[in-house]
């Protein structure tokens, strides 16, 4: 200890003023608010008066309330622009009592006390990244155990109030994700949520498909108990515990098949619905995928033992029992909550939904309860079984399903995952280079926004036409940003919440486009990522109930390659060229001439000839402030 440097307060002889009640006159900020004050030791700062009101905790220099001016200003110059700083509970994430220790003045002036301890977690913006949320701390000292006590009960008390936050969480962790470091990225946030009061489960996988396998069996009393699901790693594993959850919960008429489309047959509304007790898995998947990725993904989708052959494709999962035991937990729920800390190569979800790709921002979002409504994909490939029947088999995805360059790029990458992220670049410059184009026609629900357009294009043969109502359409295009309206005006779950509603009628409109595809793509979100800054559709938001298609036509390779480089510049809308078709639509189906290739859902890979989606409004709901800057 310094002597002179330190002064020595006791508990109950310290040389502290009297706590000014709000009603003084001159107290000259506005108390009107307040429920609660007393007089406190910042550490690092030197007596405040700490006020607590309806939503936020405020303090002030005790020097500036007495003078009735602020220290921070010198002959009328204001050095510090604000003397009193605010704290906004939704900010808040604990409050915790530590017990007896030094407090120290602010800095310049070098002395310290000892007296009873606090300190307040909460949040605030980086200053140089404004999506960016870095944690904060203040400790306030007091002679008396029990007033510090008493404020970090209150504050509790408060935080506890808000239902909002999660108090309960299951985890699961990817060691393998991106370029391996999943626990340490857990590791970065794990105290953060114990400082925070939240309680985990966690689990770090051991193998692909075990989250998915977890999540299926969990029964419904024990999901009950967590307020949500967290994935620290890539979309591919968000998407994995996605449909460990929603494969056995929600249920759906399926859209049409391609077959279906082009001969409808009166159903009398006997759609095919998705039967929890069903196994959904075609029995001509086995051993059929080339791709020894195809097969795990098989793998992921039935669990390793959950399988008793039957060639009716009647194969019951294992958690179908623990699901007809109390089938009352269903999606879309608006209580059940799904986080996502990024570990992964890509990380669009948390890009997107955050703004940032960082995993102390998601954590404090997810702590502080933040909540944005996620619209999600259902898609369904159909294969012929021996009964020369279309069989449905069934994946959802959250950002994005795509076909050609996507699903090659992903196949190919996956040879080389030991690189870590940089195998996209690899793979993808192969893939460019080879240039295959696949003959298919896609199907497409017609809305409202496309008529206009469609319409101009069957007046006018003119390729340019349809250019110049890309630049037109641009500038009404709204791209997802901070405050984004249409991501904050909670209409979703319009088809959702009455699961026989599919988003679209019977009397709709099925537009087709046929011909050679570089590519088909269909984003459910805007899929932002640090390559394609803009995302892969600006426009896509994270609820507008679409399906955004990009069907790229064949094209010379240089114009392909425009078209990767465009999206790689901010504002890189893809409608620029006249080889690129932007449908927003509710569903479409696709169906491939020749051979059958391969669609990447959400970092999946599918196998399919014939292939159906529709997307589902605000089906979920993520621990996240929504789109930013
Ligand atoms: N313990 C594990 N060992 C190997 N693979 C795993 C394990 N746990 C999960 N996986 C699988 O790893 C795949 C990829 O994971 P993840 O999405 O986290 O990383 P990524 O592919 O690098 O990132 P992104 O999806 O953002 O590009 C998932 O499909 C998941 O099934």
């Amino acid at each position: 200890m310094e002597k002179g440097k330190r002064k020595i307060i006791s508990p109950t002889t310290g040389p502290w003023r009297k706590v000014r009640t709000p009603n003084q006159e001159n107290v000259p900020f506005n108390y009107q608010d307040s429920i609660f004050s007393s007089n406190m030791f910042l550490d690092g700062d030197g007596e405040v008066i700490l006020t607590q009101t309806n939503d936020r905790l405020s303090w002030k220099s005790v020097e500036s309330v007495l003078n009735g001016q602020d220290p921070s200003s010198c002959f009328g110059i204001e050095l510090v622009s604000k003397s009193e700083t605010t704290l906004c509970y939704s900010d808040v994430y604990s409050a915790e009592f530590i017990d007896w220790g030094l407090v120290h003045e602010a800095a310049f002036l070098g002395q310290s006390f000892e007296m009873y301890r606090f300190t307040i977690r909460g949040v605030q913006k980086s200053k140089t990244q404004p999506s960016v949320l870095v944690p904060s701390f203040y400790t306030f000292g007091h002679k008396d155990s029990q007033t510090c006590q008493m404020w970090v009960n209150r504050i509790n008390d408060l935080l506890n109030m808000d239902a909002e936050r999660p108090k309960n969480l299951l985890v699961f962790v990817n060691p393998k994700s991106g370029k391996g470091l999943g626990c340490k990225v857990w590791e970065t946030v794990a105290l953060t949520f114990c400082q925070a009061k939240v309680k985990t489960k966690v689990t770090v996988t051991e193998r692909a498909g075990q989250a998915l396998d977890i999540m299926s069996s969990i029964t419904n009393r024990e999901l009950r108990s967590y307020d949500g699901v967290v994935a620290v790693g890539g979309d591919g594993f968000f998407n994995e515990i996605l449909n460990g959850l929603l494969l056995s919960r929600h249920k759906s008429n399926y859209p049409p098949s391609p077959a279906e489309l082009n001969h409808p047959v009166e159903n009398n509304g006997d759609d095919p619905v998705l039967d929890t007790n069903v196994d959904i898995r075609d029995p001509s998947d086995s051993g059929e995928d080339e791709s020894p990725l195809l097969n795990q993904s098989t793998n992921l989708r039935t669990g390793e033992d959950s399988c008793q052959t039957d060639d009716t494709a009647s194969l019951i999962y294992p958690f179908a029992i623990s699901a007809a035991e109390d089938l009352d937990f269903s999606f879309p729920n608006e209580k059940f909550r799904f986080g996502l800390i990024p570990a992964g190569s890509t990380d669009a979800i948390v890009i997107c939904t955050t703004g940032a790709r960082d995993a102390m921002t998601s954590a404090l979002q997810i702590i502080l309860g933040k909540a944005a409504c996620l619209d999600i994909a259902q898609v369904v490939r159909w294969k012929k079984t021996s009964k020369s029947k279309d069989e449905p088999s069934v994946r959802y995805a959250a950002s994005f399903a795509g076909y050609g360059f996507y699903g090659d790029v992903i196949t190919e990458s996956e040879k080389y995952r030991w690189m870590g992220p940089k195998r996209y670049d690899y793979a993808g410059t192969k893939v460019f280079l080879r240039h295959r184009s696949y003959e298919a026609e896609v199907a497409y629900v017609e809305v409202e926004s496309e008529k206009k357009n469609v319409g101009l294009e069957k007046e006018s043969s003119a390729g340019w036409t349809k250019g110049l109502w890309s630049l037109l359409e641009k500038s009404e295009r709204v791209a997802c940003r901070a405050n984004c309206n249409i991501c904050k005006t909670k209409v979703g779950h319009t088809s959702a919440k009455c699961p026989s509603l599919q988003p679209y009628s019977k009397d709709s409109r099925w537009l087709k486009s046929k011909g050679n595809f570089l590519s088909v793509g269909a984003a459910v979100i805007s899929c932002r990522n640090e390559k394609a800054p803009d995302g892969l559709v600006a426009d896509a938001h994270l609820s507008d109930g679409f399906l955004h298609l990009i069907l790229i036509k064949d094209c010379p390779r240089a114009c392909y390659l425009c078209h990767l480089l465009h999206l790689a510049k901010k504002d890189g809308n893809p409608l620029d060229f006249e080889f690129v078709e932007h449908h927003k639509t509710p569903a479409f189906t696709f169906t491939s001439f020749g051979k059958e290739s391969i669609w990447n859902v959400d970092g999946e890979l599918f196998q399919a000839h014939q292939l159906s989606a529709q997307v589902f409004r605000g089906l979920i709901n993520l621990f996240a402030s929504g789109p930013e800057a």
